[in-house]
């Protein structure tokens, strides 16, 4: 048997935390034989701590032979202690009409306190994946209130844009979801991130040239995918919940198990390259495999595609600045 990885996850009685913890407790995202210690995190407020006691009740009726132990606080320090893989979804989400940076300065504080018992406590190499909204951002001010963690570690959640992407280009091409390689959805988590399919392929075939519609391109896919939170908001009265649990754990398990070579899309700190400047949490193509992710280099940028990832890229430097004072 192996050694447990304990994971700790952050407002694990919220919505995404219900749609999360039992995947994760089944070995959907670290693997069959992997063994895992839950570290849960709620508000300390009655009702929150109540609704976590019954998510653990649950997962302990679930009888998970690869739950190997479980703890329930409103304590960061308690929840980081010795974690390998932090994912960091307690936030307070959107309504109908707010755009994610709406929620900046009241969800910033959760991530300095958060970020700074991270350093603290955690593994030496904790993995971070940053969820709550504006994730960019967020996992920006994690990883500054983190001066002894390795920067690189600290990610955002650009893989359910990704995902979304993907269904999006599989339903116009008619081609199965799983067959397409190389997309790309590059910058920020908010309407103005830019899926780019230009590199992307099925069966060695060019995507772009199969479909052959650049005003679908521009007029329907990227401002659909930019949109889909807001959709979905608007359908279900609530924000996204199992796909996002779903792109959590596709974001894990592909950075801890590899990507298999597959192109995948995670927000992490720029080194310099495509024009991002160093720091700024920016979600770029990566390869991952042995626990670390490599990025894709020298795509060709376009024009088109220069004048979006700079206008995300604006945006990013902008909620940059509004958070500069807290940190
Ligand atoms: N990056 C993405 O793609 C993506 C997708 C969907 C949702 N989100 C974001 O994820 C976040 C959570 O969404 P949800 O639907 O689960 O919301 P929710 O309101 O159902 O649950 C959030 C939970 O977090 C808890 N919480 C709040 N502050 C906390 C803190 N400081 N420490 C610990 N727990 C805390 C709350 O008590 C609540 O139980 C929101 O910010 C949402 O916008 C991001
Ligand atoms: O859109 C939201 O506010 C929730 C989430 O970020 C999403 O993309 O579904």
């Amino acid at each position: 048997m192996k050694q447990p990885v304990r994971v700790a996850v952050t407002g694990a009685a919220g919505q995404i935390g219900y749609a999360l913890l039992f995947r994760i407790a089944s070995g959907e995202m670290l693997g069959k034989d992997q063994p895992v210690i839950l570290q849960m995190l709620e508000l300390p407020i009655d009702k929150a701590q109540a609704a976590l006691q019954g998510v653990m009740m649950e997962l302990e009726d679930c009888a998970f032979p690869l739950l190997a132990g479980m703890v329930g606080t409103d304590d960061p320090l308690v929840a980081f202690k010795d974690v390998d893989i932090a994912m960091l979804v307690g936030a307070k989400p959107r309504g109908p009409g707010m755009e994610r940076k709406d929620l900046l300065l009241e969800n910033a504080k959760i991530f300095t306190e958060q970020g700074k018992a991270l350093n603290k406590v955690a593994s030496r190499d904790v993995k971070v994946l940053v969820v709550g909204n504006p994730a960019n951002t967020n996992a920006y001010i994690a990883m500054k209130s983190a001066p002894d963690l390795p920067a690189g570690n600290f990610t955002a959640m650009l893989r359910l844009d990704h995902n979304r992407a993907l269904s999006q280009l599989a339903s116009k091409a008619g081609v199965p979801v799983g067959e397409i390689e190389k997309l790309v959805v590059w910058g920020n988590h908010s309407p103005t991130m830019y899926p780019d399919y230009r590199f992307a392929t099925v069966g060695g075939e060019s995507l772009r040239h199969k479909i052959g519609d650049e005003d679908w391109n521009r007029d329907a896919f990227i401002p659909r995918v930019g949109k889909r939170g807001a959709e979905i908001i608007e359908a279900r009265g609530s924000s996204s919940a199992a796909s996002a649990a779903n792109a959590a754990i596709d974001h894990v398990r592909d950075w801890v198990l590899g990507s298999g070579g597959k192109w995948v899309t995670m927000g992490v700190p720029s080194d310099g390259s495509y024009g991002i400047p160093e720091g700024i949490i920016y979600g770029v193509p990566v390869t991952t495999s042995d626990g670390a992710y490599e990025r894709i280099r020298d795509l060709e940028i376009d024009a088109f595609s220069r004048e979006r990832m700079d206008k995300t890229l604006a945006e990013l430097e902008e909620e940059r600045a509004g958070v500069a004072h807290l940190l």
